[in-house]
């Protein structure tokens, strides 16, 4: 059963709630699809699973871009509800026909839901009985291939009877998704779905399902003595010839008016040569265009108003151009298409993770379908903009970060600020941790290091060294030890010294390593420490993904609290080497939900810094 739906603006306003449903949904599946989800450039997901004690939730949801609404169903997992996104999409359908921004309360729309409601599970009914029913007829027409088989007379006419029972079938099917492509609500509903609804809505729709196993209608095909398919084969190659014939009109030796030199505007005979030339002439600028955002944008809009008034005229690669930037009405998913492509290949040349570029693009198309474009706007222009929107939105931190402002709260509490700092080898975990200690110092806050890497020889030497330049106490036990069981007797001595901070160096591991993180995990669940802090490298691609994920899922899986800490925040080291590439930071900040707290850019103690989400964002685009 469906458990609710839900009606809000993109504000956070909720306009309409199902009331008749009104199921106290368990835990706060909108809240977290919102925070987790929407928020975080990941609408271009299919469905977001949310569970809660008791309680295993699905979430589907569809925009509507134009006016700025969100549509949430949520439903029970266990239940694979088919009708959701069909009922969705009516929904979105209906309600934006009485929205109004001006009004606040819609119980008039309760009835049309509940109808709605109706029709959609009427539809999703009608599709399972038809999928049965086909189920039979193929178990029946399969049958009757084996007696034929088995020897009765006549076996090469019934052959080709069973075969063109199976070609009427393909026929049929694919009518139906022709039928359900002209479904207003085609692009929300599966095409299962649609298949349903097209046989509900239509009287043809209908008698074509049953077409395909109809007996009058195989053996008109037989008599007809060929496959369903072929005469529209043979239609559509004759249309080929068609056109090349009017090909031979252009004769050159006829010495044409000059005018028709001018295929920009050629509307004769010769039309269909010219526009097809002309039209991938234009899409190929188009495309360019697309990509590259051009500086004369002024000079061509201009020209916008005069060349799309006649619309019936044919047009050259110019005015098509014009047309493809201001001549939509609503942005869909094929005009958003090759400015994502680029945008994406653009982040993927910054080192943003494929997949993460993807996702990205992905949900700024969710955003955009739909929306109108405001008039002599490119679209180049306005997916950038949205990607800029989403891009500053994923790199600002959602929670204040306040490292100083903490370290104060837990000194008036009695007890020091701990920091772990986790990472895989050699990202420079003890180097930065140096040059966090020296922050900190700058903040008349005192320090005390923890040497809790017990297994790489050599790794307490070097935080002593540290220790030893920057003038503040070590804690250490050698190696060999348990590293969990050293910050703990690290954190009592700090406790007992007065220290504000304690920073716990941990031994580099790569996150596919289990013993290895199992004993992160109890490190980090015996200390209960105020920041795990990722430390990653700044020059790592699709890499960052893996170990982002894993090392979160590991702490996860490995943990022996039912609550696990995870990652709070992230710690970019090597800035200064990865010129424009950095695309690390958005991977990491999009896998995680982390921020990135400090940013290392050198090998000296002063070389820290704070993440510059605008010149980040601006650099990415570049
Ligand atoms: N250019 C540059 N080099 C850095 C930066 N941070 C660390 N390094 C260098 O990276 C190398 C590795 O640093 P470490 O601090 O030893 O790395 P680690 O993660 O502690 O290493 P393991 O303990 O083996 O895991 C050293 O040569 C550092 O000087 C940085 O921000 N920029």
């Amino acid at each position: 059963m469906l458990e609710q739906l839900l009606i809000f603006t993109r504000g956070g306003l909720i306009l309409w709630t199902c009331k008749e449903l009104g199921n106290a949904l368990k835990g706060s599946p909108i809240d977290t699809l919102i925070r987790s989800c929407l928020l975080e450039e990941r609408s271009g997901a299919a469905s977001y699973n949310y569970d809660a004690p008791g309680a295993a939730y699905t979430l589907k949801w569809t925009f509507h871009n134009e006016l700025g609404l969100v549509f949430v169903a949520v439903y029970q997992r266990i239940l694979h509800l088919l009708y959701v996104d069909d009922l969705l999409a009516m929904v979105k359908h209906e309600f934006s026909q009485i929205y109004d921004p001006k009004r606040m309360a819609y119980s008039d729309f309760d009835e049309t839901f509940r109808q709605l409601k109706k029709e959609a599970e009427a539809r999703a009914e009608d599709l399972k009985r038809s999928k049965q029913a086909v189920g039979k007829s193929l178990n029946n027409s399969k049958k009757q291939g084996q007696m034929q088989k088995a020897g009765f007379e006549g076996v090469t006419n019934k052959s080709s009877e069973s075969n063109s029972s199976n070609d009427s079938e393909d026929g049929d099917d694919r009518k139906g998704r022709k039928l359900d492509n002209g479904h207003s609500n085609g692009n929300y509903v599966h095409n299962e779905e649609s298949k349903g609804n097209g046989r509900a809505n239509g009287v043809e729709n209908g008698s074509s399902n049953a077409g395909a196993f109809d007996v009058n209608k195989l053996q008109k095909l037989r008599a007809k003595g060929g496959k369903k398919t072929e005469p529209a084969v043979s239609k559509g190659s004759k249309v080929e010839p068609k056109k090349k014939i009017t090909k031979k009109n252009r004769v050159w030796d006829d010495s044409p008016p000059q005018a028709k030199l001018d295929f920009t505007d050629s509307v004769g005979e010769n039309g269909d040569n010219i526009e097809v030339v002309a039209a991938d002439h234009g899409e190929s600028m188009m495309d360019k265009e697309e990509i590259f955002s051009s500086e004369s944008e002024g000079e061509e809009d201009e020209e916008v108003g005069k060349d799309s008034k006649p619309e019936t005229r044919k047009k050259g690669w110019f005015s098509s151009m014009f047309q493809s930037i201001a001549g939509k009405a609503n942005l869909e998913k094929s005009d958003l298409e090759p400015a994502l492509r680029a945008l994406k290949d653009r982040l993927m040349t910054k080192n943003v993770a494929e997949e993460i570029a993807e996702k990205l693009c992905e949900s700024v198309a969710a955003s955009l379908e739909g929306k109108k474009l405001a008039s002599f706007t490119r679209i180049s222009s306005t997916v950038q903009a949205a990607m800029e929107e989403a891009l500053v939105r994923i790199l600002t931190p959602r929670r204040s970060i306040d490292i100083l402002r903490d370290v104060h709260a837990a000194k008036e509490q009695g007890k020091p600020y701990v920091v772990v700092f986790v990472g895989v080898n050699g990202v420079g975990k003890s180097t930065n941790l140096a040059k966090v200690a020296y922050w900190l110092l700058q903040h008349q806050v005192s320090v005390m290091m923890a040497a809790c890497d017990t297994f790489r020889s050599g790794a307490v030497e070097q935080l002593r060294t540290h220790a030893r330049r920057l003038q503040i106490p070590i804690f250490e036990k050698g190696y060999e030890k348990d590293p969990a069981i050293v910050a703990k007797e690290a954190i009592q001595e700090a406790t007992h010294n007065g220290s504000d901070v304690v920073l716990v160096d941990t031994a580099g591991r790569m996150q596919d390593n289990e013993p290895l993180m199992r004993a992160l995990s109890k490190l980090i669940y015996l200390n209960n420490p105020d920041l795990v802090l990722f430390v990653g490298e700044a020059l790592v691609g699709n890499d960052a993904v893996d170990q982002l994920s894993k090392f979160n899922q590991k702490l996860a899986d490995l943990s022996p609290s039912p609550n696990p800490r995870l990652i709070d925040g992230i710690l970019l080291t090597k800035f200064d080497t990865i010129d424009d590439k950095v695309g690390a930071a958005l991977s990491m900040v999009y896998i995680s939900g982390a921020p990135v707290m400090f940013v290392g850019c050198g090998q000296s103690y002063t070389d820290l810094k704070k993440l510059n989400v605008k010149s980040i964002v601006k650099t990415l685009l570049k």
